[in-house]
């Protein structure tokens, strides 16, 4: 069965109604301030849609991963406040999930006006692997919603996540798929179907074990697949190289070999760095210096020192890779680009993705902090076909994987 629509919603009537719409707000911060609102903006349009039509948005999202308890480092305000400078609706925002202020302020709500809750992962039952104790979650959120509520999934970059604010609530309250979803995966379905060759895919970033199961599906997909980011270390260290304090999944090393293997096997190239921006800590201002791959603990900073970045040469063959394809798809920064002396990496790759996007291939730059970096860097949106709000779902949807997010909509 496909998944109702934000239009099916607004067609049954909205007025008057309360609807929760789970929204992806994870946004990069500097303290409380947000770098890039990017994922603010992306949530608006169907915010809109629904004041727009009279409905009492009660907005849903997560910031960051707490452990399950309220954490002041990670509340929603700042991106809250942000939808509110943003939207043209009024937006107030709750204190608690579903506790007393969540509850009042809900009841409150009058027609065309947001509530934004705190960030759900306060509430350990947000992230249970207990379907119970998800569902039970679930059910507190729905009751926010009083009598008639609705549902609406806009959350593609938590599309993966089977989690009670995306997964369960779609079987307490009539659901329906927002369109960023629904762009979103339009776009990715053209990267899955008969993609333009050669198909490069460029992977990065920080949630390491996250990630690196993709690459098992990707090896059967892409033509080259290049790495860079903190996953590098476990594919360096896969090869024998000692990393210093770099990055490591040394859980995941076997896996890995067998990656490079089956690549082998396949054909597939895996492209890896050959030199790395060493650093003496993981700071702004570390002292660092460039050393060949597999001499990361040549470095005068010994065993204790951190790559946090791919090299030049690195930089350049990354380019030279991505100029030659067709369609590209890019999660995940080569460096720390937040620190501008390990941005070097991501601004080359950023750099050949736009002239090749300018010279009519298809890129897809998906994740949070991948499109932060694009921006940051200077990037504008319309150097790339799509940014994508999602990574990680970005990435188990190129997989083929089942996303708990969507089929929770298809039920
Ligand atoms: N070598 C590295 N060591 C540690 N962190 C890194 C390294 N390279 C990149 N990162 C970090 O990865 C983060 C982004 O990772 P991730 O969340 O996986 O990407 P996305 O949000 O785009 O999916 C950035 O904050 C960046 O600083
Ligand atoms: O930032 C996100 O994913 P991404 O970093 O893969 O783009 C989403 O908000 C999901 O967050 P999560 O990976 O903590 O579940």
């Amino acid at each position: 069965m496909s998944a109702k629509t934000l239009q099916d919603l607004l067609a049954d009537g909205v007025a008057g109604r309360h609807v929760l719409v789970r929204s992806d707000l994870n946004v990069p911060l500097d303290g409380d301030r947000v770098t890039d609102d990017g994922r603010v903006r992306a949530s608006l349009p169907v915010i809109a849609a629904l004041t727009g039509a009279g409905a009492r948005v009660i907005v849903m999202a997560h910031l960051g991963r707490p452990k399950g308890a309220p954490d002041p480092q990670y509340s929603i305000a700042p991106a809250a406040d942000r939808l509110a400078e943003l939207a043209d609706a009024p937006v107030t925002v709750a204190t608690d999930v579903v506790g007393d202020d969540a509850r009042t302020k809900a009841a409150a709500l009058t027609d065309g006006q947001v509530l934004v809750l705190e960030n759900v992962r306060f509430d350990p039952r947000e992230t249970s692997k207990d379907d119970d104790e998800r569902a039970a979650f679930a059910a507190e959120l729905a009751a926010l919603t009083g009598e008639h509520g609705a549902y609406v999934d806009d959350a593609f970059g938590a599309v993966h996540r089977k989690h009670a604010s995306v997964y369960d609530i779609a079987a307490v309250l009539p659901a329906y798929q927002g369109d960023l979803v629904k762009t979103e995966v339009d776009v990715l379905r053209r990267l899955t179907e008969n993609p333009e060759r050669p198909y490069v895919v460029v992977l990065g970033g920080s949630k390491v074990s996250d990630k690196l199961a993709v690459i098992d599906s990707l090896l059967g997909k892409a033509d080259v697949l290049v790495i860079g980011g903190g996953m590098v270390f476990t594919f360096l260290a896969a090869r024998g190289a000692k990393v210093g304090a770099s990055l490591l999944e040394q859980d995941q090393l076997d896996t890995v070999r067998g990656y490079l293997d089956r690549a082998e096997q396949t054909g597939v190239r895996i492209v890896l760095p050959t030199d790395i921006v060493v650093a003496e800590a993981f700071d702004r201002d570390a002292a660092h210096e460039v050393v060949p791959a597999d001499g990361i603990e040549s470095s005068r900073f010994g065993a204790a020192g951190i790559g946090l970045d791919i090299g030049p040469e690195s930089g350049r063959a990354f380019a030279d890779e991505i100029a030659k394809a067709r369609t590209v798809f890019w999660n995940g920064p080569a460096g720390v680009f937040e620190f501008d002396a390990f941005a070097g990496g991501t601004k080359a790759i950023a750099a050949a993705l736009a002239a090749v996007t300018a010279d009519g291939a298809l890129t897809v730059v998906g994740g949070g902090d991948s499109a932060a970096a694009v921006r940051t860097l200077g990037f504008p949106d319309d150097a790339f076909s799509h940014i994508s709000t999602g990574g990680g779902a970005s990435l188990e949807y190129l997989e083929g994987k089942e996303l708990p997010g969507i089929t929770a909509l298809e039920r």
